[in-house]
């Protein structure tokens, strides 16, 4: 069993000691710099063997370690750091998971944590509260989106929540012992890195990017210290590049989405029995992200007229609106009187389902949602989209053939109504496109690549335990 002695900790701070313990096989320094350490170490004494660590004290043989628990043997602990300022963040965080758990088994201890939340004080531990508010505002949003994008406003504000907060967020993220740091959420690279940077663990805890933002994202998301930035698309990459990352850090596969919309095998007549849908009438799915946001209560009053024939004097048309955590929007709903058959519901956990048993969606321009809806297949309708971080999604859904926007309910409704009854070829016509733009493996490429990460980590610290002896 090949043993190297830790070098010792001269005045440990409360931060190095909750390091120590948690890390208790690390020091403080990268594996360079232990490399270098230890090469001094033995051209000073002339000494490459086991003797000379068999010379040295009982106090410090206890603090030799064992490389091998670095090994491949061990599990590996990811760390996936999420907020939920808004659905999608915890979407992309659970499909990581799900994929990780899928591929690798055993081999991967996931945990999804707000760590600002648990750990740190305002304003890091309420950016949900803030974020609901200022979406609201949508002015306010924008000021705050745009304002806040130039390096040194947003650096230099990070920092000093960084350093005001330095020992509650490494105590935080040293709980988890994570050997891998994945971050879903845009304000979640500066802190972190410059937490790992002062205790010089950025080349033993591997730290990457994912986005979740199709186009138009903020620039936060980019910070050159992380060893990969998943682009979920070409354009968001192109921004990357702009920023300043290299070809070596970025790769595009996708937005991650979560496995079970793939692989939901079930068809749609039996999807429909399950959720008790009527089989025999369209399904248009109406939502508004995981905050049920966007004009999802007026959006749906037009469709129960449009999708009533009244002079048949039945529906054409069947509608699902999911609400989300907005519980005023669904108790509105369902106090409605209703022509058309309907489903109002709240927080949906199986949304593979809902989407797999309708015809075509309205949502505002949330990535999580249209990432989804591609898989399954169906056509879009945008109805609203957030400034700043959404507004490129339209585009992306647009221009690709895969959908519309309008922000006009009774245009919605007309539409739904023309795909429903005259206008079916257009409506398979999206859907295929729809089909072609989805990325439904992107989720996989990710895990597989930090798989990879993961294994030349492994074969660094292998080399640097062959070299130290
Ligand atoms: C010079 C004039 C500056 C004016 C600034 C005014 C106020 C500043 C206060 C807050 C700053 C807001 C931060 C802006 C950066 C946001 C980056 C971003 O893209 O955030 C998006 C996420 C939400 O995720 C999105 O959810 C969507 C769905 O709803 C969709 O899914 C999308 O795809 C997702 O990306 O937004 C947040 O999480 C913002 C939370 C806001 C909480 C503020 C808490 C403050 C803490 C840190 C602020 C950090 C930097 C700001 C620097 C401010 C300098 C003055
Ligand atoms: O009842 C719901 C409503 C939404 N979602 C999920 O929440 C995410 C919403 O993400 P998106 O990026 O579309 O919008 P956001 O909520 O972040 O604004 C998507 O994955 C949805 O499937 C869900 O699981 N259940």
């Amino acid at each position: 069993m090949m043993k190297v002695a830790s070098p010792r900790a001269q005045d440990d701070s409360i931060t190095q000691k909750v390091f120590r313990r948690v890390y208790s096989n690390f020091s403080f320094s990268t594996v360079d710099d232990d490399y270098n350490h230890n090469r001094r170490r033995r051209s000073r004494s002339g000494d490459y063997g086991k003797e000379s660590l068999s010379k040295r004290g009982f106090e410090e043989k206890e603090q030799v370690m064992e490389m091998e628990q670095m090994g491949a043997e061990r599990i590996k602990t990811v760390l996936i750091l999420m907020s939920d300022t808004g659905g999608g963040h915890r979407a992309s965080a659970e499909a990581i998971r799900d994929a990780f758990n899928i591929e690798f088994g055993d081999d991967y201890r996931i945990i999804i944590k707000d760590v600002w939340k648990e750990y740190t004080g305002w304003p890091l531990n309420d950016m949900e509260r803030q974020y609901k508010f200022m979406v609201k505002h949508v002015g306010l949003w924008s000021v705050a989106f745009h304002g806040t994008s130039p390096k040194w406003i947003h650096r230099s504000y990070l920092s000093a929540l960084a350093a005001y907060y330095a020992k509650q967020i490494e105590a935080g993220l040293m709980e988890y012992k994570p050997d891998i740091i994945i971050s879903v959420h845009p304000l979640m690279q500066h802190i972190p890195l410059w937490v790992m940077k002062r205790q010089g663990l950025q080349k033993k805890v591997i730290f990457v990017t994912v986005i979740t933002d199709l186009n138009t994202c903020h620039r936060t998301w980019f910070h050159h210290g992380v060893s990969r930035c998943y682009c979920p698309s070409k354009e968001v990459a192109k921004r990357a590049l702009v920023d300043g990352l290299g070809d070596s850090q970025i790769r595009v596969f996708g937005l991650p989405v979560r496995p079970s919309f793939p692989r939901t095998i079930i068809g749609k007549d039996d999807l429909r029995k399950e959720l008790e849908i009527d089989s025999n009438l369209p399904a248009v799915l109406l939502m508004g992200g995981g905050e049920g946001m966007g004009p999802v209560q007026k959006t749906a009053q037009t469709l129960g007229d449009s999708l009533y024939d009244s002079k048949e004097r039945k529906p054409i048309g069947q509608l699902i609106v999911i609400c989300g955590r907005n519980k005023t929007l669904a108790s509105a709903l369902a106090s409605h009187e209703w022509k058309i058959p309907i489903k109002v519901r709240g927080f949906e956990t199986q949304m593979e389902k809902w989407m797999g048993a309708c015809d075509c969606i309205i949502t505002k321009a949330g990535p999580g949602t249209i990432a989804e809806a591609l898989i399954c297949g169906l056509p879009i309708i945008l109805n609203d989209y957030i400034p700043g971080q959404e507004k490129g999604n339209v585009p992306y859904v647009v221009d690709n053939g895969a959908g519309i926007f309008t922000r006009s309910p009774k245009e919605t409704a007309k539409t739904v109504a023309g795909w429903f009854s005259s206008k079916k070829n257009e409506l398979y016509k999206m859907s295929e496109n729809a089909l072609k733009l989805a990325q439904p493996e992107a989720v996989f490429d990710i895990v597989k690549d930090i798989h990879h990460l993961s294994q030349q980590q492994q074969k660094r610290i292998q080399l640097y335990n062959d070299y130290s002896y």
